[in-house]
Parts: structure tokens; C-alpha cells; sequence
């Protein structure tokens, strides 16, 4: 990594699950010279909330603010001082972020949280995207919708997720209403983290299509609407939100003086408008063309395609027009837990032996169970499972399912389980490609970014061979923070040195390895076989044949709740 003591740099910050991970990049030539992490001192809140010793309820996960706070004020002076460049030098800064990932604030933007009177009160506090104790509102929401006939429904696959901001607004009213009413705004925190830098409060038109039911053509959903599902929240759009939504790349201000003499940067450097994770990795992985899947995976797979109409697509997560790039309906859809499941395996289930043989070879558990899982052929482990680790975001779009491995003996094996939760992975990945074909979204090429492709080869062969198809890898190995670094170089325009547009940003940032992975025909053979007995399964303990993973969560919550009182 070098820096161009004359060169112009943008900063792109990647506001992750755990960690934020920021990138100096060059302007020019999409260089990174230099990176920064720092991993959030509170992480993902979903047992006890800070400083109180309270015990969270079922499905809660909740973030601190100070934790954005503390990524902006560590990653930044990192990054200017490991790449010796000037203040000057930096053009602009653009962030992404989870979402929905929102927080009730003051009418300053103080987080409620932050406040004494409500340090205590979980809802005060961040609820994360994979914050999943709102279901029961995204099914009355979702009701609601459908004897209304509201036709946003069909814009999100059939079903409001209960990760989106509206029900995770109507559970902050209906279990914490003096957090909703002290609430001034209601925002996603990449907007939130936006107004910190800039002192501006802005609302970005990803997350207001994507999440909160927000359309160009349409805007809002109707106030009836609101009132149809409780009267309080009538008004929530004009008296705790903003109905000016800005494009993608637009500038949202410049860096706020006192906070850019703390970072040390120059005050009014330019700062786009926030965006997600997933989309913002889009135009990063090359991509500004339609029929171009971009999957993002790590702790969950987002898939994104641009197209050039917008079609109805079972389950996706949303079609919104210019969501992703302007001049396009940008679709998503997702995997709730993809890493997540490995991460929960290689803590929870591999037995000591493992672990001591790990350490012996100087290896990580992921990777002593990668090498193992290489030496076995498709289909010889015989099982089966279903990814609902997180529930189902794909097709069913429903948390309340649960996951589930199939087919094993005394005989079976650690690195066979590891290697089923991989494949379960990629069955869902190509459920959700199947769901798009059937509906005439093309998928003619698949990008991959994110952590995981960095991480594990074999995994990336299985999804080549599960879905037959090739996969290209972005260059960068922090994709999401490059495409904010590039939307920064739209936003401060061709005057301060920067882009016209982002199609011009990714000509002269973005790029992708020449490594690709191709399909095995005879791993796919097999593959294809076993597919048919996934998608069995997945419509018998999905669809409502079999309701039982859903009375065992039902159960589940009866009797811890009966033991928390005892
Ligand atoms: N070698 C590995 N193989 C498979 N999964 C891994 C491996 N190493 C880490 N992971 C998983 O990758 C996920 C993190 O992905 P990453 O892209 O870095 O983060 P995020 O999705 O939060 O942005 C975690 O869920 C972790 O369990
Ligand atoms: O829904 C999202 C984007 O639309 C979330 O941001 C995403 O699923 C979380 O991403 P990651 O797995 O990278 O933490």
C-alpha cells in the first residue's frame, strides 16, 4: 500500500454486525492504502443490556450508538496517520451500514439511550437488523396490508420482514410507549451516523425504499394506512420521519469543524448520504449493469440484481427503482444466517479433540474443518439440513423457523456436519436465483464479496457446483467500504476532484480477482439430486405442512419464561 503525497482519497466506512471497518482509497486509481477496524465495544446487545444487568427478552438484539461513535473517532486518524497523507488530501467520506438498523432520537439527534431516564429501557436503545422480537407486528402489519389490498405488499415479495422499520416502530410504541413518544425522530442509524458527522439530518432513499416501505413513484404508505394499525402511528411519517429522501451519491453536508479537528480532517469535507451494506457493494464489485447477481456474504447473504422493469419476485426483500443505481429497479434478497451457522458450529458443537487438533496444526477450528469437509464427496456424508439458524429472510420470510440437519447416524462426523451447514447455505442461495428466474430477473454472472469468500474456498466451490454457476470475487476484501469510499467521490463532484456519477466511479475504483470458481458438472449431478430433497423439506416445515418448528419456539419461549419466574 502506498499513498500519493499529491493524491485525492475518499474514506468509505462499513458500518458491519460487530465490527466497523474503515478504508482510505485513491480517488484515482481505487488504491487502498490504508484500513482500519475498530470492533464495537458492545457489539450485538442480546442477552444483558449494558450497564443495567437486565436480561434481554427472546429475539432481542439491540447496538450501542457510542459504538458508531467510537468507529468514527478510532478509524479515521487511523487511517490519515498510517497513510501519511494531509488533511486536504481526503475529498470526502461515505459510509454504509446493516439495516434496518434504526434508533429513536431527540430532535438534536441525542440517541434516547444516551439519556439517564432512559438508559435502562431497552427500546431506547439501537435495534439492530437482525432484531427479530417484532414479529408478531410485521404479521399484523402484514395482515393489515392485505385486507387493505395495499399494493407496496407485492413491492416486497408478498410480507413486510419483521427486521423493517415499521414493525420494529409499532413495537417501540406498543411495549415502550414513553420511548415512542419522547422519540422526536425515528431514523436509520445510516442516517443517524450521517447527522453526527455533518450536523445535517438527512434520509437516504436505500434504506427508505428497502426497509420503510418508501417508493419514488408513491412515496409512503398512506396515513390510513398507519391509522389502520394503531391511530398513534397516523402521523409517524411527518412528525418522527421526513418525506425528503435523497438520491444515492447526493451530498449530505461537510464534516461538522469540531469533529473534524478531532478526527483530523479539514471541516466541510464533503459526506455523502448513508447507504447499506449490501447495496453500496453493488457498483464496488464492478456491476452497473442488470442480470448481474451480487452476493455479499458473511454473517448473512444479501443478494442484489439490477434490472430494467420491476417484477414481482416471491419473497425477495424488495424491487425499489434507483435503490441500488440510478436508472435501474434494484432487487434484494437474503439469507438471514449464512456465517452466523458456521460461527454457532465451531463454537457450540465441535468436540475437544478437534479443538486440541486445531492448535496442534497452528490452525482455526473454520479452517481444520474446511480441510477435513474437502476430502468428502458430495453427497457421501448423507445429510441434509435446512438454513433457518436466523430464520427464513429468502422466499418464506419467516424468523419463526427454525433449523434442522437430517440424516445422522453414529457414524457421523464433525467436518460432515460443517460441510452440510455449507451446503444448506447454498441450496437457499439457489432457492433464491430460482425465485428470480421463474419471474424473468436474469441471471447471466454472480459476484461474490463480503468475508466469506476470503475466508473459505470450499465454500465457495460448493456454491459454484450447488447452483452451476461461475462466481467472480471483488478485488477489494472490504467491498462495502470501497463502494462507500466510491459514492464519496460522487458526492464531492468533479469540482473537488471526484465523479460525476457512480458509474464513472466504478470505471476507475472498482475491480474484480481473475480467480473464478467454476462448477464441477458431476458435483453438480449430485447436487442437483439432493436440491430436489431440500426444497421437499423446505415446503413441508415452511409452507405449513408441518407448523412444528413453530410450536417448539412457541414452547420454547412458555417454559423459559415459566423458569425466568421461578
Ligand atoms: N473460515 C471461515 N469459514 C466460514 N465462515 C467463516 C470463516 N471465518 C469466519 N466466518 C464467518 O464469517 C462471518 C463474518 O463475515 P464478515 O463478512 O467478516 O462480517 P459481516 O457479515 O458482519 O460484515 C461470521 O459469521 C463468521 O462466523
Ligand atoms: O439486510 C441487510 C442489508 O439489506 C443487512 O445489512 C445485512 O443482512 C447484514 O449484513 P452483514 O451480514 O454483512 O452483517
Amino acid at each position: 500500500m502506498s499513498a500519493d503525497a499529491r493524491g485525492r482519497y475518499t474514506i468509505g466506512i462499513d458500518f458491519g454486525t460487530l465490527s466497523g471497518r474503515a478504508v482510505l482509497v485513491d480517488v484515482g486509481t481505487g488504491e487502498e492504502v490504508a484500513t482500519s477496524v475498530y470492533e464495537y465495544r458492545n457489539g450485538v446487545i442480546d442477552e444483558v443490556l449494558p450497564g443495567t444487568g437486565q436480561r434481554l427478552p427472546p429475539d432481542f438484539a439491540l447496538q450501542d450508538p457510542a459504538d458508531y461513535v467510537r468507529t468514527v473517532e478510532t478509524t479515521i486518524p487511523e487511517l490519515v496517520r498510517s497513510a501519511g497523507i494531509r488533511p486536504e488530501q481526503v475529498i470526502g467520506i461515505g459510509i454504509d451500514f446493516t439495516s434496518c438498523t434504526m434508533l429513536p432520537v431527540r430532535a438534536d439527534g441525542t440517541p434516547l439511550c444516551f439519556l439517564p431516564e432512559f438508559a435502562a429501557n431497552p427500546h431506547a436503545w439501537v435495534k439492530l437488523w437482525k432484531h427479530h422480537a417484532a414479529q408478531d407486528h410485521a404479521n399484523r402489519l402484514n395482515a393489515i396490508a392485505r385486507e387493505r389490498g395495499e399494493r407496496f405488499l407485492a413491492r416486497y415479495g408478498g410480507k413486510i420482514s419483521s427486521e423493517w422499520f415499521f414493525p420494529k416502530v409499532w413495537q417501540i410504541l406498543e411495549e415502550a410507549p414513553e420511548v415512542y413518544a419522547a422519540a422526536d425522530r425515528l431514523i436509520e442509524a445510516a442516517d443517524w451516523i450521517v447527522w453526527y458527522l455533518t450536523g445535517n439530518e438527512t434520509r437516504n432513499s436505500t434504506t427508505a425504499g428497502y426497509k420503510a416501505i418508501w417508493s419514488k413513484r408513491e412515496g409512503f404508505p398512506s396515513r390510513d394506512f398507519f391509522a389502520a394499525l394503531d391511530p398513534r402511528l397516523t402521523d409517524v411519517v411527518d412528525r418522527k420521519m421526513s418525506r425528503r429522501i435523497l438520491p444515492q451519491g447526493s451530498l449530505a453536508g461537510g464534516l461538522r469543524p469540531e469533529l473534524a479537528e478531532r478526527v483530523g480532517l479539514v471541516p466541510g469535507t464533503a459526506v455523502a448520504v448513508g447507504n447499506v451494506d449490501a447495496h453500496v457493494a453493488v457498483p464496488a464489485t464492478t456491476v452497473v449493469t442488470p442480470n448481474k447477481m451480487v452476493m455479499v456474504m458473511g454473517t448473512s447473504i444479501c443478494h442484489m440484481v439490477l434490472g430494467t422493469e420491476e417484477r414481482l419476485v416471491e419473497g425477495m426483500c424488495g424491487v425499489v427503482e434507483d435503490g441500488i443505481l440510478p436508472g435501474f429497479f434494484g432487487y434484494e434478497a437474503g439469507q438471514s444466517a449464512v456465517g452466523d451457522i458456521f460461527a454457532w458450529y465451531v463454537e457450540h458443537g465441535v468436540p475437544p479433540a478437534y479443538h486440541d487438533e486445531a492448535r496442534r496444526r497452528g490452525m482455526g477450528l473454520h479452517e481444520l474443518l474446511e480441510a477435513k469437509a474437502s476430502s468428502l464427496r458430495p453427497g457421501e456424508s448423507g445429510l441434509l439440513a435446512l438454513d433457518w439458524w436466523n430464520g427464513n429472510r429468502s422466499v418464506l420470510v419467516d424468523v419463526d423457523l427454525t433449523g434442522m440437519m437430517l440424516g445422522m447416524t453414529l457414524a457421523t462426523r464433525p467436518e460432515e456436519i460443517y460441510r452440510a451447514l455449507i451446503e444448506a447455505t447454498a441450496f437457499g442461495t439457489r432457492v433464491i436465483m430460482d425465485a428470480f428466474e421463474e419471474k424473468g430477473v436474469r441471471i447471466e454472472e454472480v459476484y461474490a464479496c463480503g468475508g466469506l469468500p476470503d475466508r473459505n474456498r470450499l465454500l465457495m466451490q460448493i456454491y459454484a457446483d450447488v447452483t452451476g454457476r461461475e462466481f467472480r470475487i471483488a478485488r477489494s476484501a472490504n467491498t462495502p467500504a470501497l463502494g462507500s469510499a466510491m459514492f464519496a467521490a460522487v458526492a464531492a463532484g468533479r469540482e473537488r476532484g471526484g465523479y460525476d456519477d457512480i458509474v464513472e466511479a466504478a470505471d476507475r475504483m472498482a475491480g474484480v480477482r481473475d480467480q473464478v470458481y467454476r462448477p464441477d458438472g458431476a458435483s453438480h449431478t449430485v447436487y442437483t439430486e439432493l436440491y430436489r430433497e431440500y426444497r421437499l423439506l423446505h415446503d413441508y416445515f415452511g409452507r405449513g405442512p408441518n407448523d412444528v418448528m413453530k410450536r417448539l419456539k412457541a414452547l420454547r419461549a412458555r417454559y423459559r419464561g415459566s423458569a425466568a419466574t421461578c
